[in-house]
């Protein structure tokens, strides 16, 4: 792998490759752009099969959150970080010295909880750096919010695609029932939409089909459901050629970060199949919404406020991406981009 020239590619600003001995800790910290503020960006811990794997993921998802703050309208940057390990790897020292890591970067890098980091662990990385958000103590953990602009996501490309965003009746089918799929469900029931569930933890579907009614469904029969909304909330990539082409859902509208296992190509296939895709870092950016208003003084009915603009952010991408003809991916990139260059610009003008 060539780092300069795929780092460069993507635009990153700096990767930080993180050794401790003492605990073992490997780490990637990506920043991806921080021209209008710190980077922002949770840490997730996997057992990546390779360190070219982790790099990838790392780089992806920095990019990610720096499109996810724009078009949220959140004046910050993005990055990303991974920690190499198994979950049972994971020690209090780990996690601290990975603190350690953090606070070097003085602020430059700000980090919370992400996939097999729980609450307690964020706590072992908050004992060695200030720079953490979305604790339990402070906004209450992301997932709750992601889950509400799932929600609102939802129902913005319900109203332009079937003229209504009212989703009784709709049939919907949620694949992975974490902490975003399992709140998803419960708004989703309280809408009275015919729910389909999967995942592959089996008492996590039999505990969300009792709860709601909801009938299950094998990990593999999910994509090709003859539902209304397919609302992907477990991992990336799942947009390929092979799933897209098993889809009957008019609109995909979910959680998971990098839907698309290739961004142009599978776009496009989802354009060719009059899918309406919501794209992942516009529908999902609810979480970091809510740990951005922890630092300009966290307000629940603030945070929810900004969280709602997502619905209007949407339909505004759905017609740009008809008038021009270009994906929703696409259309939602080039607004991340626009956002930026008129942000960096008012800063110009206020610190000339
Ligand atoms: N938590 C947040 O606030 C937030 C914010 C933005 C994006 N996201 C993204 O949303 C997704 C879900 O986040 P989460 O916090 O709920 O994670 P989680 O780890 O709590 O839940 C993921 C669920 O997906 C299931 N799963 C894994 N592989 C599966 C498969 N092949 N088929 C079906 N189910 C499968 C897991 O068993 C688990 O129940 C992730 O991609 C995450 O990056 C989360
Ligand atoms: N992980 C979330 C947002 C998030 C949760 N906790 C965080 C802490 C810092 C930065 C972002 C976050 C996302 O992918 O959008």
């Amino acid at each position: 792998m060539k780092l300069f020239e795929t780092t460069a590619t993507a635009g990153h600003e700096q990767v930080l490759f993180c050794n401790d001995q003492a605990s073992g800790l490997k780490a990637i910290i990506a920043i991806h752009d921080s021209r209008l503020g710190a980077a922002m960006g949770a840490t997730r811990l996997w057992p990546y099969e390779s360190e070219v794997a982790a790099l990838t993921d790392a780089l992806r998802l920095s990019r990610g959150m720096t499109y996810k703050a724009a078009c949220a309208n959140i004046p910050m940057g993005g990055g990303k970080a991974v920690i190499i390990a198994k979950p049972e790897q994971k020690t209090c020292e780990l996690l601290q010295a990975y603190g350690r890591f953090i606070e070097r970067l003085n602020g430059r890098f700000i980090t919370g909880q992400d996939i097999n980091l729980t609450p307690q662990d964020v706590r072992q990385i908050n004992r060695e750096t200030k720079y953490v958000v979305g604790t339990q103590e402070k906004s209450g953990g992301p997932a709750p919010v992601t889950a509400i602009g799932v929600l609102l996501g939802m129902k913005a490309a319900a109203k332009y695609r079937f003229g209504s965003d009212n989703l009784k009746g709709l049939k919907v089918a949620v694949q992975g029932l974490g902490n975003v799929g399992q709140h998803l469900c419960d708004w989703l029931h309280q809408n009275e939409v015919k729910l389909f569930v999967s995942d592959i933890n089996q008492a996590k579907v039999s505990k969300v089909a009792r709860l709601y009614g909801a009938t299950a469904v094998e990990p593999e029969q999910v994509y090709g459901l003859d539902v209304d909304i397919f609302a992907p909330c477990a991992m990336g990539a799942i947009l390929n050629t092979q799933t897209i082409s098993q889809m009957k859902a008019s609109i995909i509208a979910g959680s998971a970060n990098n839907q698309l296992l290739d961004e142009q190509v599978h776009g496009e296939m989802l354009t060719d199949q009059n899918i309406l895709y919501c794209p992942d870092y516009v529908i999902n950016a609810g979480g970091l919404i809510n740990v951005y208003h922890e630092l300009i003084g966290y307000q629940e009915k603030k945070a929810i406020s900004h969280v709602h603009s997502i619905y209007d952010t949407l339909l505004e991408l759905f017609k740009k991406a008809e008038t021009t003809g270009m994906t929703t991916h696409k259309a939602s990139m080039q607004l991340a981009e626009e956002r930026i260059t008129q942000a960096e610009q008012a800063q110009m003008l206020v610190s000339a």
